[in-house]
């Protein structure tokens, strides 16, 4: 279970520390194991937040004393949270000057504000020992120059510190982000096909039936595979057979949807994964397939996205695009064999139970793979095997972690931000994920904004996402409305404030306020503005694109985004641009924004 924390603030004396004071003949090699067992360390709280961050990487920091103590940790939580760099320097107090901060990734400057060096360097934090670099182009080296350019001590592990547990220090960093890395080299999101087969290689009866094959405590281990998800996906006759509910079940941890893949669209009218009170669903089928049924399940709040040529492969090239990092296979054989063919799935989760269940025809893991020689079977990589309960679990990747050289290129060019760019220049820039070069335009970004309330105080709210989310219920006089707001004010996240507020107003439309349609767009103007107008660094970041058309790249919201192909009305850009033409003297502040003044 993940049990949100962010900072560890504790002392203790390591048992390698104990070694390096004890021996001084051995002390550079003493010193040496304690950054393996540091940046080691350092990877592994940043695991803390898979599921949270996507499709950010997974961030920690430790940071110990001059002898060798840790003084404090942390991780990031979420995107649109403060960095692990923050967290543990806040953590480490006074402790931090002199200290050697361990990082398992370069952490990315996505905001201008280089909020994770700027917290090392106030600290007086003496030396930084980096795991990998930071994987994408836009941001790879940025803060290692920052940070020696301000005078600190950065170690790069594999360039400047090199030796064998440094290696594996090393792997323990790239295994730590396996999903962002080949994410960002594959450009599809990292899949996981699990499954769970009987001794002789079963996944159900010969008459389709699967309820149970692994035991009950490999089953909650799949909850917890699920938590560290996106999103779970099975093929049309998984949900015919099984009828899933493909939640994560251990309790806390992140709550990934659920995603059905359908050519027929030959699916149940009733069904456990059209129940989207508490997760969504969305089902991706082949263009004009049983359009009245679409439309049925449209009705219940099921999303459907239609695809020319429905394969793993787009579905998951979409995915992506929609900001995905890791996907949860839960399918069958066709499907699963489909997937593999397909080149998109990266590790493989086998729960084998002790059972033999026979039946010539009863359905195997992986289906046809054209293969006729056992010379071309696949080999897992880096596996690992493991008792749950009485199964046994076998993992592996299907196709290695990729190395990190030479960088993985951004997938947008980066622009320099330039005050001298000609307002005649024309061009799009497209942001939409925190990270991407523009990504501080995005509402998941962490600055927080204050504020008026009704009796005109000033409250802070965590990020544009808390304050939208949270203004649907505001007014509203029922106790539920105003716990809600409080819930959302207070939420851990963007993400989480966008998936309470989305989640109550599907549930409870009745709670939200009347004159929301009309109204949400100025809620939106009015946190933009406050937002680009208290960080002088996003205005200059703003005014430099002069000349640019703004466009939200979301593929999925068609009101606030520019829409797959371009179908998007693309209100956050457009808002955007007009703060723009204030600020640049275009126009004047509007005393109300509706649909009809953008
Ligand atoms: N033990 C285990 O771990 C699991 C067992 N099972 C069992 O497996 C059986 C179902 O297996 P299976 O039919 O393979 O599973 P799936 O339903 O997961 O996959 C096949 C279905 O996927 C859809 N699909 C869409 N695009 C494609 C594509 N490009 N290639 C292939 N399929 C596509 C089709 O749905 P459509 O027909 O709607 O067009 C197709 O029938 C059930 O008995 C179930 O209980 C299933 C999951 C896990
Ligand atoms: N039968 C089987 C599995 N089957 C998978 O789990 C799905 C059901 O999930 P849920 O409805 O959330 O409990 C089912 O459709 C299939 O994808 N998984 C396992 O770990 N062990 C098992 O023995």
């Amino acid at each position: 279970m993940v049990l949100f924390s962010g900072t560890k603030s504790y002392f203790y004396s390591s048992p390698i520390l104990c070694k390096s004071t004890a021996s001084n003949s051995n002390h550079s090699h003493a010193a040496h194991s304690l950054d393996a067992a540091y940046i080691k360390r350092a990877a592994q709280i940043a695991d803390n937040s898979a599921g949270f961050s996507s499709p950010h990487p997974n961030f920690g920091c430790v940071i110990a004393t001059h002898s060798g103590i840790v003084a404090g940790e942390g991780y990031l939580y979420a995107q649109g949270t403060k960095a692990a760099e923050v967290l543990a320097v806040e953590a480490a107090g006074g402790f931090s000057k002199g200290s050697t901060a361990y990082l398992n990734m370069e952490p990315g400057d996505c905001h201008g504000d280089q909020s994770a060096v700027s917290a090392l360097v106030q600290a007086g934090i003496t030396r930084v020992v980096v795991g990998i670099r930071h994987p994408l182009q836009h941001l790879h080296g940025n803060a290692i120059r920052s940070l020696r350019g301000q005078g600190l001590q950065v170690d790069v592990v594999g360039e400047d510190l090199k030796s064998k547990i440094m290696e594996e220090a090393r792997k323990s960093c790239l295994l730590v982000n396996a999903p962002l890395i080949h994410r960002a080299t594959s450009q599809v999101p990292f899949s996981v096909l699990k499954y769970a087969m009987t001794l002789d290689g079963k996944i159900a009866t010969t008459s389709g039936h699967a309820t149970w094959i692994s035991s009950k405590k490999s089953r909650n281990r799949v909850f917890e595979l699920r938590g560290r998800s996106d999103a779970i996906i099975v093929g049309g006759n998984t949900v015919r057979k099984d009828n899933p509910r493909l939640t994560a079940r251990h309790g806390g941890g992140h709550t990934p949807i659920r995603i059905v893949m359908t050519q027929t669209f030959n699916l149940p009218e009733e069904a456990n994964l059209w129940d989207i009170s508490d997760v969504s669903t969305i089902v991706v089928t082949q263009r004009g397939a049983r359009r009245s049924f679409q439309k049925l399940l449209a009705s219940k709040g099921v999303e459907v996205v239609e695809f020319d040529i429905l394969n793993p492969r787009e579905v998951m090239e979409y995915f992506h695009d929609r900001g995905y990092l890791s996907i949860l296979w839960e399918c069958g054989g066709t499907l699963a064999a489909s997937a593999i063919s397909s080149g998109v799935i990266h590790k493989v989760f086998a729960f084998v139970a002790p059972k033999i269940i026979g039946g010539k025809n009863a359905p195997s893991p992986v289906g046809e793979l054209g293969m006729v020689e056992m010379s071309q079977a696949l080999d897992l990589i880096d596996v690992c095997f493991e008792q749950v309960g009485p199964d046994m679990l076998i993992s592996g990747f299907l196709q290695p972690v990729p190395d990190l050289v030479p960088v993985i290129p951004s997938e947008d060019e980066t622009f320099a931000i330039d005050p001298s760019i000609t307002p005649y220049e024309s061009r799009i820039i497209f942001f939409y994920k925190t990270w991407d070069p523009y990504g501080a335009f995005s509402n998941f970004s962490p600055h927080p904004i204050q504020m008026p309330d009704g009796s005109g105080a000033y409250a802070t709210w965590s990020s544009v996402e808390h304050y939208y989310q949270a203004h649907k219920f505001v007014g509203v006089d029922e106790p539920v409305a105003k716990d809600c707001v409080e819930k959302i004010k207070f939420a851990k996240s963007p993400e989480e404030a966008a998936r309470m507020g989305r989640s109550m107003q599907k549930q409870r439309p009745d709670l939200v306020r009347s004159d929301w349609e009309g109204l949400k767009i100025d809620v939106m103007y009015r946190a933009l503005k406050c937002k680009f107008s208290i960080y002088p660094h996003l205005q200059s970041m703003l005014l430099s694109t002069a000349g640019s058309v703004l466009v939200e790249a979301s593929p999925h919201d068609l009101f606030w985004g520019g829409g797959r192909e371009g179908e998007g009305l693309n209100y956050l850009g457009r808002l955007l641009m007009l703060i723009r033409s204030e600020f640049l003297g275009e126009c004047s502040s509007p005393s109300e924004i509706t649909c009809e003044a953008l």
